[in-house]
């Protein structure tokens, strides 16, 4: 673990891109090691690489590919030593600016201009922060999160620990989830949820099977469910969907789902130009979605691999998995961070109820950096 750490240390420094993450309740880390400091990006979704895409799909999504990198993997752990956090935290963000959003957003939706808009902003937290040590805290605090930290010099350093799955495929078959409502986690899951949250999440859940429905031949659909995000608690709907083709066009998937009512909102346009128009800051790659694209992994059913007979048994697989970018932050010269949040805004909400939903998010990335 250690010369897996000091690897990517050396990186860092030598300014090469890269991207360190653990999948949800996996005890593995892996690492892309890209060996130049080129810039790609995804042309059509069929490359192999980890992808790193904005929240603005007419924006293009950042590529680190396979075939330019080093992959190093490492088992998580557990006693890896954290030092403690050496910033205090100020709240430095301007609470009417972001009442005043959100009553913009009931507005519009009592206008019947929108039906749901998710609402954001971004704090900034200053003090001395190193990506790994905050990499390394991310993993043992959200061991259920898709933990990452990525590293672009074109770009810049992003962190995060997201706990909504975008879409994950192999071969013909797609799993996503709808995401959304929010309350503490206080010991437990059984708990009740108010029709706000109930209603902002079945709007996710529709909008999802109404994009998949045309082009599958079977979707399932599960049970809503309450799940813990580290402090908080989310309505959650698993979908999973069989598509017509032999395999799903990841290209046409991402352009219906991304960016989905979880973290835009309906209509779709109209939420999107909405939010470009009135948040006062620049999402970049918040609430867009990042993860392994087109990664063949080969398993054998037999464990003795020196049994050349088993080779007939061994299946390859390409697989995705993308993750949606929340509870993130950005570094800025290793003396700023940048702490992005939000809020889904329906009829029913609640302004200073909002701005409280989106302090408790902010609270799980900043607990992380600083001695809350
Ligand atoms: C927008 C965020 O989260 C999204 C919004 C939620 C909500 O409004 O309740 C819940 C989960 C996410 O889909 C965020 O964490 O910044």
């Amino acid at each position: 673990m250690d010369n897996f750490f000091d690897q990517i240390t050396q990186h860092f420094l030598d300014k090469r891109p890269l991207v360190v993450y653990s999948k949800p309740d996996s005890k593995i880390v892996k690492a892309l090691l890209q060996n130049d400091k080129s810039i790609n990006y995804t042309r059509d979704y069929n490359e192999s690489g980890f992808v790193f895409a904005p929240f603005d799909s007419k924006e293009q999504s950042v590529l680190i590919p396979l075939h330019l990198s080093e992959q190093v993997v490492s088992e998580i752990s557990m006693k890896t030593k954290v030092e403690s956090p050496n910033s205090v935290l100020k709240y430095s963000s301007n609470k009417n600016q972001h009442i005043e959003l959100v009553d913009k957003g009931i507005s519009a939706i009592n206008n019947f201009e929108l039906k749901k808009v998710v609402l954001s902003r971004v704090e900034t937290i200053e003090g001395h922060f190193n990506a790994i040590t905050i990499f390394k805290t991310l993993l043992q605090a959200y061991p259920s999160a898709f933990v990452y930290c990525f590293y672009h010099p074109k770009i810049g350093l992003w962190l995060g620990a997201t706990p909504e799955t975008l879409m994950q495929v192999e071969g013909n078959i797609l799993n996503t989830m709808a995401l959304a409502g929010t309350q503490t986690y206080k010991g437990t899951r059984d708990v009740f949820w108010d029709t706000k949250d109930i209603e902002e999440q079945k709007f996710v859940t529709k909008y999802i099977i109404n994009a998949l429905k045309s082009n599958t031949k079977s979707l399932n659909v599960s049970e809503v469910k309450t799940v813990r995000a580290g402090t908080l608690l989310h309505l959650q709907t698993d979908i999973e969907a069989i598509v017509n083709k032999r395999s799903v066009d990841l290209k046409s998937v991402i352009e219906t789902l991304h960016p989905t009512p979880a973290i835009c909102g309906l209509p779709r346009e109209e939420a999107r130009d909405f939010i470009f128009k009135h948040e006062a800051y620049e999402r970049e790659f918040y609430t867009g979605f990042l993860g392994e694209l087109n990664i063949t992994t080969s398993t054998s059913r037999n464990a003795n691999k020196r049994n050349v007979e088993n080779n007939a048994y061994r299946a390859v697989r390409k697989t995705s998995e993308l993750f949606v970018n929340l509870r993130c932050m950005q570094l800025k010269q290793n003396n700023k961070a940048l702490i992005y949040v939000g809020g889904g805004i329906t009829k029913d909400s609640r302004p200073e109820h909002e701005w409280q939903e989106t302090v408790k998010k902010l609270e799980t990335m900043a607990s992380v950096i600083t001695n809350l």
